[in-house]
């Protein structure tokens, strides 16, 4: 990381090595013409995630979603999306070896069936159902990325994630200990403290600016707040500044995911709402603004451009993106042929500012 200085010593701005983004939803159809230049604009790769309607569960619909994301590129921006498989109870071992040898599918998505949007067609039983599917995936050297919540509804919801790691992520990662698995978008000290107890290079887990930055207060500030709802939802603040801790404090085993999840207005503002926090535009910014706030700006480098393709076995980026301290105000809305959606801190300004120097 390059710091620049003014005159009076002050830094000004920082260079970092251009960031991806570990967890990203696009959407299809004209959204993506909205959403995609959006991630382009920072990131350099994404790993896109496979909850469409159908879901993406084999290699050649993976393929011709990236095709549909390439075509929605602004000319001359450079973005590589990396495809997921969702991984359902009927996937075989020869789709994860079809889907290897394709170059374009680099991870396997794991949703409870039921714990998330478009999840309905997930996992039942990952035990019953997909040992096979999983043992071929350690022999492939591919990661399974896990939307760590049980779906029993007798759970509290907000212990959903805890509950998770003690049925399902000990016995798997006890059972197979050479499966790759990144814990997504993590919300407690509980899974902070079980990705720190694994080895570095077999358990990982994505961040997102949300849960570094919010706790469960901001769904009910002044009234209810459909644009602050997610899942897993938001915590207390425990464990935001647990995971805030481990994140600012240089561990490998975290990285940026931003699981920017884009809804319809109507579909967020509406009577039975749907979770997922629209950040695309805003995530660097505020990754900047939670790791300044920790006197760890020279942490953030490793978490945003580093670790994640460490983790995965690919290369480091070799372009950079310059960061500013420059305030800048978030758009209200970005509009769309089926409506509009809205940013995180829509309307609010910020205090750093991307662009490629
Ligand atoms: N995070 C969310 O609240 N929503 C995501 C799904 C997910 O990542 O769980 C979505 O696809 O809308
Ligand atoms: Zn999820
Ligand atoms: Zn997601």
């Amino acid at each position: 990381m390059l710091g620049v200085s003014s005159p009076l010593g002050v830094r000004m701005a920082i260079s970092i090595t251009q960031p991806d983004d570990w967890h990203l939803h696009l959407r299809d159809g004209d959204l993506l013409n909205v959403v995609v230049p959006h991630s382009a604009q920072h990131f350099r790769r994404a790993i896109i995630m496979p909850n469409l309607k159908p879901p993406i569960i084999t290699t050649s619909a993976a393929v011709s979603y990236r095709e549909s994301i390439l075509k929605a590129l602004p000319a001359h921006s450079y973005f590589d999306p990396l495809m997921t498989l969702y991984l359902t109870d009927n996937t075989s071992p020869t789709q994860i070896k079809l889907a290897r040898e394709s170059g374009v599918v680099f991870a396997v998505k794991l949703y409870p069936a039921g714990a998330t949007t478009n999840s309905q067609d997930g996992v039942t039983d990952l035990f019953g159902n997909c040992l096979p599917v999983l043992e071929e995936m350690i022999k492939q050297n591919m990661p399974l990325l896990v939307h760590g919540e049980v779906t029993n509804p007798e759970v509290d919801v907000f212990d959903r994630e805890k509950v998770f790691i003690d049925q399902v992520l000990k016995p798997l990662v006890n059972k197979l200990p050479q499966l790759k698995v990144v814990m997504e978008h993590i919300t407690t000290s509980d899974a902070v403290k079980f990705v720190e107890s694994l080895n570095e290079g077999s358990v990982a887990a994505t961040v997102t600016p949300q849960h570094l930055l919010l706790n469960r207060n901001a769904i009910f500030q002044g009234g209810l707040q459909p644009h602050s709802y997610c899942l897993p939802v938001l915590k207390r603040e425990i464990h935001r500044q647990a995971i805030s801790s481990a994140v600012t404090s240089g561990s490998k085993r975290f990285f940026l995911g931003t699981d920017s999840a884009p809804h319809e207005r109507r579909r967020k503002e509406c009577s039975c709402g749907c979770a997922g926090i629209y950040n695309a535009p805003v995530a660097l910014s505020l990754y900047a603004k939670v790791f300044e706030e920790a006197g760890a700006l020279d942490k953030l480098e490793a978490f945003t451009s580093f670790n994640g393709p460490d983790f995965y076995g690919l290369p480091r980026n070799s372009t950079k993106i310059q960061l500013s301290k420059a305030p800048w105000k978030v758009p209200e809305s970005f509009s769309y042929s089926e409506g509009e959606i809205i940013p995180m801190f829509a309307g609010q300004t910020l205090d750093w500012l991307p662009s490629f120097a």
